[in-house]
Order: C-alpha cells, then structure tokens, then sequence
C-alpha cells in the first residue's frame, strides 16, 4: 500500500499532454515498437498521445486494478490478460512491444506486468523511487510521500487563501 502522503502534486491537463509528449520524445529513441500495451485505466491516456506521436497503431490493454480507495492499494487484480497475438511479437518474451503507464508507486502493477512481457520496454510519464528499477523510460520523479492527481480525478474548487482568517 503506498503511505499516506504528505504532499500534492496536483497536474493539469495542459501539464500532462506535454509530459506525456516528452516521454514520447524520449520514447523515439529507444524503439522501434510494433505494440503499444496500455495499463488501463490510467496507461490509456498516455497512450493516445505517445500513438499518435510514435505513428504507432496496434494498441493493447492489460487491465489490472490495485487501489480500490483513494490512497489505498488493495490486492492487485488482473481482469484481462495480454492478447496471445500480442505476446507472439518479437520473440514471444515481449521485445518490441513498448508498456505504458501513468505512473508507478510501488511498482507492483509494474511487477506483474513485466513477468507477462520481461523484454518489453516499461515507460511511465511519472514515478516514485520504489518503482523507478521497474520502468525503463519516464519523465519526471516525485517523491513516494507525494501523492499525484491526475486531471480526469479533479474539478474545479474553490480554495481558500493562505493567510488563515480571510476570506477570498
Ligand atoms: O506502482 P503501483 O503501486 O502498483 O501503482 C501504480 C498503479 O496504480 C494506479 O492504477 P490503479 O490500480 O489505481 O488503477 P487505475 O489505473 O484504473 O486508476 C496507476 O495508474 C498505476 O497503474
Ligand atoms: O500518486 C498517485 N496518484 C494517483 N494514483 C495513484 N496510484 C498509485 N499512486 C498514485
Ligand atoms: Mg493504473
């Protein structure tokens, strides 16, 4: 489970489109990928926008789910596997098939991933140190007391000053 966390790393759209468009400028180096394999939920949007920049077509998920609760990581669950035509490419161990991610924190999702394709390359726009031996490529670290919110997790709200007493 990850700690609860002291700071708040909060990320726009805006922020995320361009985060997402460095690591895929990091991303065209190390390829050619013949696949993309999103780990959904929060790999999906990264893989939009690292697709279109890679000209990449063949798109895969891999559906696992850990934090049923804000802040809490339950016991991971794999609800869809990696499609066997999928696996076959390179050689069958995942080379050539670019993972993607949001993020990784513990980097259990990332574990498990790994041991179904241990050739891919793992990339994630953000990671934690804990992760961080997990992922091949990514864009920017934050520390594990951070927690990141993503812009499809907020809405706009109204915050109060800073100076404690005042109105704004
Ligand atoms: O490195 P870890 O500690 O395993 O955590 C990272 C994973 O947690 C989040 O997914 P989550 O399971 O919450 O599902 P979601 O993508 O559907 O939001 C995030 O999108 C990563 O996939
Ligand atoms: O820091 C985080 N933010 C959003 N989702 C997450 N899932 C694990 N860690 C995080
Ligand atoms: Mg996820």
């Amino acid at each position: 489970m990850a700690a609860p966390s002291d700071k708040a790393f909060p990320v726009s759209w805006d922020q995320f489109h361009r985060d997402a468009r460095a690591l895929a400028w990091r991303l065209a180096g190390a390829g050619p990928f013949e696949a993309i394999v999103c780990i959904t939920r929060g790999g999906l949007v990264p893989a939009a926008i690292v697709a279109r920049e890679l000209g990449i077509r063949l798109i895969e998920t891999v559906c696992v789910a850990s934090y049923h609760d804000y802040h809490e990581q339950g016991s991971l669950q794999v609800l869809k596997d990696v499609a066997p035509s999928i696996r076959a490419i390179g050689d069958g161990r995942g080379r050539g098939v670019l993972v993607l991610d949001d993020l990784t924190d513990t980097g259990k999702t990332a574990q498990v991933v790994r041991a179904m394709l241990p050739d891919a390359h793992f990339a994630t726009v953000y990671a934690k140190p804990a992760g961080r031996p997990l992922i091949d490529t990514f864009v920017t670290e934050v520390s594990q007391d951070t927690w990141i919110y993503f812009p499809w997790d907020m809405g706009l709200s109204y915050q109060a000053p800073i100076q404690p007493g005042t109105s704004g």
